[in-house]
């Protein structure tokens, strides 16, 4: 079955977009991660499939490379709505997302973060605000879900930390139910933020979105940071707007690299 793909990516963190929504495609969790394979498939970090949706411009449904279906990317809301073109509105796993393109910049409102341990979601009840567990130098995160869980450690300097050996414990520590993605994170100054990210089925990743939205979020409501602030990530900075109870808003850069066809069968 042939099918035609875009290859997108938000400042490095790269997709395989399928829009979907005037035949229907089927994604399996082993066809979703053999597409991702960068040896044998298109490769990628996420599998993006677009679907009708009777709501809202479209149904952005997200696979990370291995496999499993997640609830909200926010690199590839960027990435969407660039390809639905001007203001678009997307309906998500995560929720009702709405975005805007102004030339290569794409502004997306993420909706409202969730505090409670519950909605993390956690094992047990703490305080999201600094939760009283560590793992080696990691220690005292905060958690925060934008859609998509994210737990934030706030450190001296963010590539001191062993990531690619931490972030693996920490995203199947038993404490997150539905296991978590890893934001390492250095406050330069009242409106800049280093960050780097260990994602949640897929590894280091030069870019994470949601990342820089739950890191941005825990360090207004820490009185770390002001809004709005720049969260600069190995792939390049994004800006993210947010004040309590009111919705997150992240800007950003959205990149086509090109359009092709494959067989899916291949894949499974
Ligand atoms: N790259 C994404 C996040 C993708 C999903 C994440 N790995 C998860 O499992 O929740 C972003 O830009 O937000």
């Amino acid at each position: 079955m042939q099918v035609r793909f875009h290859k997108m990516h938000g400042l490095g963190n790269d997709f395989v977009v399928i829009d979907a929504r005037a035949a229907p495609v089927e994604i399996t969790e082993r066809r979703a991660r053999a597409l991702a394979d960068r040896k044998t498939g298109v490769g990628c970090d996420q599998l993006i499939l677009l679907e009708r949706s009777d709501i809202a411009d479209a149904r952005m449904r997200i696979f990370n490379a291995d496999g499993g279906e997640v609830e909200a990317c926010g690199n590839a809301t960027r990435c969407v709505v660039s390809l639905l073109g001007g203001t678009a509105t997307i309906e998500s796993l995560g929720g009702m997302l709405e975005g805007t393109s102004i030339g290569d910049q794409v502004s997306v409102d993420l909706g409202e973060p969730r505090f409670e341990w519950d909605a993390i979601p956690l094992a047990y009840a703490m305080d999201t605000r600094a939760m009283p567990v560590g793992w080696e130098e990691l220690e005292s995160p905060a958690a925060v879900n934008v859609g998509n869980p994210h737990v934030i450690f706030f450190v001296p300097e963010t590539d001191a930390v062993p990531l690619d050996r931490l972030g693996p414990l920490i995203e199947t520590d038993p404490l997150f139910p539905a296991r978590i993605n890893v934001n390492v994170a250095s406050v330069d100054d009242r409106g800049n933020i280093r960050l780097r990210v260990w994602e949640r089925g897929v590894g280091l990743t030069d870019a994470c979105g949601t990342g820089a939205c739950a890191t941005a979020v825990a360090a207004i409501r820490a009185g770390l940071v002001d809004s709005p602030v720049t969260v600069t990530l190995p792939g390049g900075p994004l800006t993210i707007d947010w004040a309590p109870g009111r919705p997150i808003r992240m800007t950003g850069p959205a990149t086509h690299v090109f359009t092709a066809e494959t067989d899916l069968s291949r894949f499974g």
